[in-house]
Parts: structure tokens; C-alpha cells; sequence
């Protein structure tokens, strides 16, 4: 069993709410609100503008080449990969990517990202990257279980752009190669005692990714200035 199996089996219950949220399971089913849907998208933008600095922190944070090369090939996935996505499923509702970075960060998106890059300035590059784990190899294990028949089956599927993104063979590759990164960084760098403290990140994560699932479904109006209601 690799690492990240370790971990997952560890904290069931944080990484069945994030996974199986109503969020994905809506989706899945066609029937998500499409508010809901571009509510996500756009926090998901802003999200993964901080993202892209957890996985700068991780070249920094990297003492060999090979860990420089895993953490760069984060970056980019990020940054010529999965913005492209949003960026042209934002489009098609005629929001330009200068718009979609002027939105206000919701608290959900803030916890989140803060989360994990005071997980990589706290602590080491282990610690960053289990942080980081449940986004990227949880991504690939819901585009599977939404498309469960392969991409071409999607059809006329609603959010057949999103699910056929992180279904696909490249997206599940990168994922892949994460999970391969993180294995063999926990075999350089992990001890027994370590996991305990390994797990409670990845289930803090985990539960952080349910909690922008749920931010999106409810899609609240954002507190307003001071005298707003909140
Ligand atoms: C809330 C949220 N969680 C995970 C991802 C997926 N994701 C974020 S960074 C990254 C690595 C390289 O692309 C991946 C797959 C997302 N977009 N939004």
C-alpha cells in the first residue's frame, strides 16, 4: 500500500465527505445548479492562483532536482493546464479573467489555501505536499467515479468539460505522478511516529476540500462593508 492509501484509510470519514460531497454527486447526476457551478469555478480561480504559490513554496522548499522538477510540474499543470479550463468555461458567460481574479476570495477559498501554505512554511516539504495530496489525486479519483464509462461516454453531460478534464489521461497521469512523488518522499523522509501528525493534515484538507464544495452550494452573497449583515 502507498502513502497516499495510508492516509486515506486512516481518515475515512474526512475524505468520504470531501469525494462523495452532494457537490460532486450533483454534478455527476446533472442536476447542480448552474449558480452553484459558477460559483465554484470562480472561487476555483482564485483558489488556484494561491495554489500555484504552495507549489512555488514547494521548489523552495525542495533540496534535490527531482523535487524541484515534481513541484514545477505542479505549477504548471496549474498555470498552463487547469486555468485554461476555467478560464474558457468563465468565458462562455462572457467573464474575462481580470474579472474572475477581482472577485473577493470567500472565506472557504481563504481557510483553504492559507491552510496549506502555512503547512509548507511551518513545516517541510512532506508536510506540503501530503497538504496538497487530497487536491490533486482527489480530483482524479471524482473524475473517474463521474465518468465511470470513459470521456466519450459523457455526451451531452452538463459539466462534461470539467468531468472530461480530470477524467482524461492527462489529468489522471499528473495525478498519478504526484501520488508516485509523494510515496517516494515519504520513503526519504517519513518516520512511524511522523504519520499520526501526516494524517491529521491530510484530514484537515480533506475537510477544508468539502467545505468549498459546500460553500458553493450554498452560495450566500459575500458580507458587504461593515453595518452589512453577515
Ligand atoms: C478546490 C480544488 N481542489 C482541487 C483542485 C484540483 N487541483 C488543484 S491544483 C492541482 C494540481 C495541478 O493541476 C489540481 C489538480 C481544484 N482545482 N480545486
Amino acid at each position: 500500500m502507498d502513502i497516499f492509501d495510508r492516509l486515506k484509510q486512516a481518515t475515512p470519514a474526512e475524505w468520504t465527505s470531501y469525494v462523495d460531497h452532494a457537490f460532486v454527486r450533483q454534478m455527476g447526476a446533472g442536476t447542480l445548479p448552474q449558480q452553484a457551478f459558477r460559483t465554484y469555478l470562480v472561487q476555483d480561480y482564485l483558489f488556484l492562483i494561491q495554489f500555484a504559490r504552495a507549489y512555488a513554496l514547494a521548489v523552495y522548499k525542495s533540496r534535490t532536482l527531482a523535487d524541484m522538477r515534481a513541484a514545477q510540474a505542479g505549477l504548471s499543470a496549474i498555470l498552463d493546464v487547469e486555468m485554461d479550463l476555467h478560464v474558457r468555461l468563465c468565458g462562455r458567460w462572457g467573464l474575462q479573467p481580470g474579472q474572475i481574479e477581482a472577485a473577493p476570495e470567500h472565506q472557504a477559498t481563504i481557510a483553504y489555501t492559507r491552510f496549506v501554505l502555512d503547512c509548507g512554511m511551518s513545516g517541510d516539504l512532506l508536510d506540503l505536499h501530503v497538504a496538497l495530496a487530497p487536491c490533486v489525486v482527489g480530483y482524479a479519483e471524482i473524475g473517474r467515479r463521474l465518468a465511470p464509462a470513459g470521456t466519450a461516454a459523457l455526451g451531452d453531460h452538463p459539466y462534461r468539460d470539467w468531468i472530461g478534464e480530470y477524467a482524461g489521461d492527462a489529468y489522471q497521469e499528473i495525478a498519478a505522478m504526484a501520488r508516485r512523488h509523494l510515496d517516494d518522499l515519504a520513503a526519504r523522509a517519513m518516520t512511524e511516529r511522523r504519520f499520526s501528525e501526516l494524517a491529521a493534515l491530510f484530514a484537515k484538507a480533506s475537510l477544508l476540500e468539502a467545505d468549498f464544495w459546500q460553500m458553493a452550494l450554498d452560495d450566500r452573497p459575500l458580507t458587504g462593508p461593515a453595518g452589512s449583515p453577515s
